[in-house]
């Protein structure tokens, strides 16, 4: 996507050399806009524990070329072993991080030494030009939905929660992405953005993404959107995901479950969108079986903000001396998501619906 009129992937390797890593520093978002050269793994697996970078396909592809820069240290099976473990530990909701690990070793592990350097920046990049055309193609199968959404109205309202734009993924983004492309297509499009706390990905990222993009949005705090759905003011919800079931369920930011608890009670429409690594048939009921991350308790006791004179600044807004729990994903179950939006189409969100579109995944 753009910004200010530069097109920018959300990772990239520096052209002045030919093997070092670029990011933007997303926890730098909105105030500046950061961007890192990483030089090797440890420094990927800092950037995915601290959320410099974050977004399940993100996260994957980056993590991608943290192999690619250990390998560039040591070419070795062990080597290549030991760094697909470190990065695979780094987070452990999002599966298209263990999708993209899983890939890279793959495609490495039995080749030779002196081969898999070359090889491993090129599966990298590979990663990323299906991340970047899936989610391209996310956009078009969403499309049809806000156009159907807008039929008859001078504004289509969406609520999105968290932040599934182009930040979050190589480019184009999942939720956001069918919001993009009906925007430029000229439809009347406003999203209610979710604040999305403790971390405010929705307040800091989606709607500096929306923004610079031009595209009507307001912020609202995460307990407002069922009072919006109760007063007609919400035609569909799209979310993003990181991680979605062989039945269905779907991990995602916490709050999405809540958000799909309202929408059903409303009758608004619930869509997840998603690429085909935040697929895990592996598991079938996700409220059993997903790793729920569990983050620093200092993500909801504090904030972190611009101060009137342009510091970027943390406070406490938690009573002193209390604790504090932050489970960072809940799993929405099936019979809450109204269907899935994925590069190969939409369908329901259950086995047969993900078989029809995914049947090498029986
Ligand atoms: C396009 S996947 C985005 C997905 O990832 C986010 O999690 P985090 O910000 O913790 O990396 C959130 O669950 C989004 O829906």
């Amino acid at each position: 996507m753009k910004i200010d009129g530069t097109p920018y992937r959300s990772v990239w390797v520096e052209p002045s050399d030919g093997w070092s890593i670029r990011i933007f520093d997303q926890t730098q978002l909105p105030w500046s806009l950061e961007i890192l050269r990483l030089t090797e793994p440890g420094q990927v697996a800092h950037a995915i524990r601290s959320m410099q970078v974050r977004g399940a396909p993100l996260i994957g592809a980056v993590a991608a070329y943290g192999v690619a820069l250990a390998l560039r240290q040591d070419a070795s099976t062990g080597n290549l072993e030991r760094v697909v473990a470190a990065l695979g530990e780094t987070r452990p909701t999002a599966i298209n991080l263990r999708w993209a690990l899983s890939r890279m070793r793959g495609t490495l592990h039995n080749l030779p030494a002196d081969a898999r350097i070359a090889a491993a920046y090129a599966e990298a990049a590979a990663i990323c030009d299906d991340d970047a055309e899936t989610c391209r193609r996310i956009g078009e199968n969403g499309l049809p939905l806000i156009e159907a959404a807008s039929q008859g109205k001078d504004r289509v309202n969406i609520l999105t929660h968290c932040n599934a734009g182009w930040i979050a993924t190589v480019d184009w983004g999942t939720a956001l992405a069918p919001i993009y492309m009906a925007h430029d297509a000229g439809l009347p499009v406003h999203v209610w953005v979710d604040e999305t706390r403790p971390r405010n990905q929705g307040a800091a990222l989606t709607a500096w993404e929306l923004g610079r993009h031009g595209v009507p949005h307001t912020i609202i705090a995460d307990n407002a959107g069922g009072h919006l759905m109760q007063h007609g003011q919400v035609d569909l919800v799209i979310v993003g995901t990181d991680r979605v079931t062989r039945q269905g369920d779907v991990a995602n930011k916490i709050g999405t479950y809540l958000k799909a608890l309202a929408a059903r009670d409303n009758g608004v429409p619930f869509w997840v969108a998603l690429p085909h690594s935040t697929l895990d048939m592996s598991v079938t009921d996700g409220v059993a079986e997903i790793p729920i991350e569990e983050r620093p308790a200092a993500e909801v006791t504090d904030l972190t903000g611009r101060t009137a004179d342009g510091r970027i600044e943390t406070i406490r807004v938690a009573a002193a001396g209390s604790a504090a729990a932050n489970p960072a994903f809940d799993v929405t179950p099936a019979r809450l998501v109204t269907g899935l939006i994925t590069e190969r189409g939409r369908c329901a969100a259950s086995e047969a619906g993900l078989l029809g579109l995914y049947p090498e995944k029986a």
